[in-house]
């Protein structure tokens, strides 16, 4: 039997503060990742404004969102597909779109940033943002392997910067990496941790190093796999067979390289390449190159590894 006591009362009323401190969340970046992530938060009630560099990339996500919305409501709602349809309605409302990140930031609790993989890039990005946003606003990157603490350096509020990083795909993945970097105030980061579980995630909690917890171990497990294509000792069919039927994993490392994107991929490994040369871990792989070279980026345009229809 659970007593209540006064420190229980005092840890639930500020959990409770915190939760309903985030309501307005903006996500930047309409891709695979932005669109998944304001798809989740906006199914969990939160009023959510997509921005990306384009009209035409938006009505792209929205359309993304709509159709993974649609697969949600039909196994959560198998019983009665009407009610399904009114979901999908009701968390297509609170959702709206911009290309102007600096003008909808001014009524946000949370910035979501889940653009590309470059730090100059996000650093720009949050730098403009971190003059146009309210003091309370906290900024969270979802990058998968740049330094919370770098890309957090353009603005001036440290303590009010964290890493989310969601996983591939968002609606269906449940885990969230929540990062405090050094400056990251225990209120950020308890505040991160309370949106993760609002929106129905299991939070793990990671310091701030190369790759956090899941791509320090991932990244060189598929970089291997494809070493080992490039060597000639296994297809990638079998690679992936092997994988999946000899380790458990729902997809081979061949499958997940174009399900994130082999750009995205690109983006991480020399990153990690360039900042320590002699880690054989992270050496580029040519096959990888040439296929992003060749503009074939995986799931995403048609042709990575594989094809895709
Ligand atoms: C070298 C460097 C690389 C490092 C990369 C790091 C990247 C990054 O930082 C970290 C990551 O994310 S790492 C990546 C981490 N990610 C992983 O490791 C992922 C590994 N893969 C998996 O867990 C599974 O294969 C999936 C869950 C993707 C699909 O499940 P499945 O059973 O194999 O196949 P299925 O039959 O297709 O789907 C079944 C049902 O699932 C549902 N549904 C699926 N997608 C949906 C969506 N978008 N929306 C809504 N719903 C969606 C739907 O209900 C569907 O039924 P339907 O009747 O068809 O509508
Ligand atoms: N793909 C994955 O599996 C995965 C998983 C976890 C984290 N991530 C990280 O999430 C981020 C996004 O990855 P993604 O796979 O969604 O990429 P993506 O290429 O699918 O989407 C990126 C989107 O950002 C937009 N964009 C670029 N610069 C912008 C700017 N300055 N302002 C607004 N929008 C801008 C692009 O137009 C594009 O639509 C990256 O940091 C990546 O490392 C990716």
């Amino acid at each position: 039997m659970a007593f209540i006591t006064r420190q229980n009362i005092r840890s639930l009323s500020s959990s409770a503060a915190l939760r309903a401190a985030i309501k307005h969340v903006t996500v930047i970046g309409g891709g695979l990742m932005g669109a998944g992530i304001a798809q989740v938060a906006a199914s969990t009630g939160h009023s959510v404004v997509l921005v990306d560099t384009s009209e035409d990339i938006l009505k792209k996500s929205t359309k993304g969102i709509e159709a993974s919305l649609k697969r949600v409501a039909k196994k959560k709602f198998a019983e009665k597909p009407e009610d399904g349809e009114a979901f999908v309605q009701k968390v297509l409302k609170n959702i709206s779109t911009s290309t102007d990140a600096v003008s909808v930031v001014q009524g946000t609790d949370l910035v979501v940033e889940a653009i590309v993989e470059n730090l100059k890039v996000k650093q720009d990005l949050f730098g403009a943002l971190d003059k146009a946003a309210p003091e309370h606003t906290i900024f969270a990157s979802n990058t998968s392997s740049l330094p919370i603490a770098d890309i957090a350096s353009s603005t001036a509020r440290l303590d009010r910067f964290g890493g989310l990083h969601f996983f591939n795909p968002v609606p269906m993945m449940k885990l969230v990496e929540v990062i405090k970097a050094p400056a990251t105030s225990q209120q950020t980061f308890d505040a991160l941790l309370e949106f993760s579980k609002a929106l129905g995630k299991h939070p793990v909690s990671c310091k701030d190093t190369p790759g956090f917890i899941v791509n320090r171990l991932l990244v060189p497990y598929m970089l291997e796999a494809v070493r080992l294509h490039e060597r000639g000792h296994g297809s990638k069919e079998d690679i992936d067979v092997a994988m999946k039927l000899g380790a458990g994993y729902p997809m081979g490392p061949f499958e997940l390289l174009d399900y994130v994107g082999l750009d995205t991929s690109k983006f991480i490994i020399d990153g990690w390449h360039e900042k320590d040369p002699d880690n054989p871990l992270f050496a580029p792989s040519p096959l990888l190159n040439k296929l992003v070279a060749e503009g074939k980026l995986g799931k995403k345009t048609g042709e990575g590894f594989y094809k895709h229809k």
